[in-house]
């Protein structure tokens, strides 16, 4: 049914899977045609276990597809100069297309400045300020995986943004605040709350699209949402053992057109979406 807007739960594992179906064919030609494959650096400070199994998580990923993937583990107690060092050395590298810093960092590593380390050119996760100000402008090249692959899934099921009213809750650099440039370089009218936002309630439930990015578990009930809004839950609570969303799926899913669960929904979209980036990365130098 072209042109009409798809109903129900936005699967993130079935559109990622397609997308890794055709990376692993477009990668196989560019190894077929001169060899080339596409090489991602993860760097992980410290030993955090959710940032060792997000890194796991897009290491799995990169082998599914057959991007060649290094895992550069670095003790917590490293110096920033030695972070800055390890970066400038991948910079360097012929055969690193992509650098991926895993936030956070230990409290006295600067993460700005190693992001401004970063060659732009290698910055699959689109947080080089040289980047974030081409998003701005309206020049989308690495932009943040995780806001782009909300895109990819509104473009999957036909989800109109021109005109909408959307709201995002969080104003991250990593989520909330480059979700709203890509909306409004998109012509949405866009609204971005936080914990400073009055009435959350009175925002959230006038939402055509709704993107929520606040890592507060089960923040947003039914009754924030409008009937037939789409809604995207980027939250990542886990509580022993289990992973919580930040929108109270159960409830919430009779009320929206199309949402997203958690797991299984933006977290997959955002690993294939750096997938996507690490092969571009590696296509452009060819
Ligand atoms: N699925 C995925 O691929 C990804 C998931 N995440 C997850 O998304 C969530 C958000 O992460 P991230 O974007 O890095 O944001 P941060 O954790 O850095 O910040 C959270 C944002 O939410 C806002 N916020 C917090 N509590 C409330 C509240 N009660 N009401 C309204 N706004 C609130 C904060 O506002 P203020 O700054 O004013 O305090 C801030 O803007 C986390 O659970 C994280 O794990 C993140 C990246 C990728
Ligand atoms: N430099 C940097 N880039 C990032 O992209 C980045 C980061 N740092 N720091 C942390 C956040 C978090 N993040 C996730 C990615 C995938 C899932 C994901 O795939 N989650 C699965 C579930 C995994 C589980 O079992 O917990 C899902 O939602 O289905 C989750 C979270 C990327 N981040």
């Amino acid at each position: 049914m072209a042109g009409e807007a798809k109903q129900g739960i936005i699967d993130g594992r079935a559109i990622s899977k397609q997308i890794e179906a055709e990376l692993t064919e477009e990668i196989a030609s560019m190894k077929a045609d001169d060899g080339m494959v596409p090489g991602l650096a993860t760097i992980l400070v410290g030993q955090d276990p959710a940032s060792q199994l997000y890194v796991r998580l897009k290491h799995k990923a990169c082998d599914r597809v057959g991007i060649y993937a290094e895992d550069q583990k670095l003790d917590a107690s490293i110096t920033q100069k030695e972070l800055l060092d390890r970066i400038k050395n991948l910079n360097t590298r012929a055969d690193i297309h992509g650098i991926l810093l895993q936030l956070p960092l230990p409290q006295h590593l600067d993460a700005k400045k190693a992001m401004q380390a970063i060659d732009p050119a290698k910055d699959v996760d689109g947080f080089h300020p040289y980047n974030v100000g081409n998003l701005m402008i309206g020049d989308e090249g690495f932009v943040p995986c995780t806001p782009a692959g909300i895109i990819r899934a509104l473009e999957y099921y036909d989800v109109d943004i021109e005109g909408k009213d959307v709201v995002i809750v969080g104003h991250s650099n990593v989520v909330g605040k480059p979700m709203a440039a890509m909306l409004l370089n998109r012509n949405a009218t866009v609204a971005v709350c936080h914990v400073y936002t009055k009435d959350l309630k009175s925002y959230t439930a006038g939402a055509d699209i709704l993107v929520v990015a606040a890592g507060v578990k089960h923040l947003i009930k039914e009754d924030m949402v409008k009937k037939g809004a789409v809604v995207f839950d980027a939250g990542i609570t886990e509580e022993e053992g289990k992973i919580y969303g930040d929108v109270d799926f159960e409830n919430v899913v009779n009320k929206a057109s199309l949402i997203t669960p958690v797991p299984g929904g933006v977290g997959p979209m955002t690993i294939a979406t750096l997938l996507t980036h690490v092969t571009f990365a590696a296509k452009k130098i060819e």
